[in-house]
């Protein structure tokens, strides 16, 4: 059963794949990569393999090696490295959950199977549980992001009696812009010690306002340092400082919004970007 003092908090980089120009995986950076993350952005967290690691487009064999590596570089400098197992294949995503327990990860989380795409709240609990079932000691975290997956099926819904099914459900990646569901999801399980990760990083002021416990995204890669200030600011109950932070931040991810180049990355305007 997954440890509640180990709880994940404060900020979670979702890592970039380091690729090389050949299209292989570019194991040699990992190291320095980590070292950057806890150096220079104060992040010791890591999501791995998932949105912005491009893990549904590795091969199972490239996220396993993936996986591996930067559990062997983060040990002893990372607090937590949380693995994205999801897959459209139950199998496969198993497999990845039961080879993260091996590899001493510290968590796993899971998309919603996006093509043929369960229809109902109980056909996502089963497949979700059926992976966590494949990595009985690893804290589970579900991944809700609507936009990519095309399942509108709303977290509060699914939270609803989650760790009935779900022992080790530990956990909600929201990478949603609905606050009404995120702030629901929040009001409707404070009697548990459930981490309440936001993944819109231009919005993360209103999450934290509405009881997020911590943040996973890909600008953490660079604005870490940023958005810790924001979160002591938060802390302290600055919010004009903690507001100036969040619109520093959003000036930058509205700049690369409006880079017409980079249209072709454009998940939504609402919905956050692939930065
Ligand atoms: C769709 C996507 O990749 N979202 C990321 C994580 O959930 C975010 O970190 C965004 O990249 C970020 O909020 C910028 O829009
Ligand atoms: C942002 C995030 O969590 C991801 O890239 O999966």
């Amino acid at each position: 059963m997954a440890s509640p003092q180990k709880k994940l908090q404060g900020l979670v980089a979702a890592t970039i794949t380091p690729m090389t120009e050949n299209g292989e995986i570019n194991f040699s950076v990992i190291g320095q990569y980590v070292d950057y993350l806890v150096k220079e952005q104060g992040v010791k967290n890591i999501f791995v393999n998932g949105t912005t690691g491009e893990g549904l487009s590795l091969s199972i064999s490239e996220r396993r090696l993936v996986a591996e590596e930067w559990v062997t570089r983060g040990k002893n400098k990372l607090d937590q490295v949380v693995i994205h197992v999801g897959a459209l294949s139950l199998k496969e995503s198993q497999e990845l959950a039961q080879h993260a327990a091996e590899i001493g990860a510290d968590g796993i989380a899971v998309i919603a199977p996006f093509f043929l795409k369960p229809w109902t709240k109980d056909v996502l609990i089963n497949f979700l549980k059926e992976v966590a079932a494949a990595a009985p000691a690893l804290p589970f975290y579900y991944y809700h992001i609507p936009a990519l997956t095309g399942v509108k099926i709303r977290a509060e819904e699914l939270l609803n009696g989650i760790q009935d099914k779900i022992p080790t459900f530990q956990g909600l990646k929201f990478s949603d812009t609905d606050l009404l569901d995120f702030g629901q999801c929040v009001d409707q399980n404070r009697q548990q010690q459930f981490a309440f990760l936001f993944g819109v990083d231009e919005q993360l002021l209103s999450a934290l306002v509405m009881g997020a416990t911590g943040a996973v995204g890909s600008t953490y890669n660079y604005l870490g340092k940023k958005t810790n200030q924001m979160l002591e600011a938060f802390e302290r109950k600055d919010f004009s400082l903690a507001l100036n932070y969040q619109f520093c931040i959003q000036r930058f991810i509205n700049f690369v919004v409006k880079l017409e180049n980079f249209s072709e990355l454009k998940v939504s305007k609402s919905q956050g970007l692939l930065l």
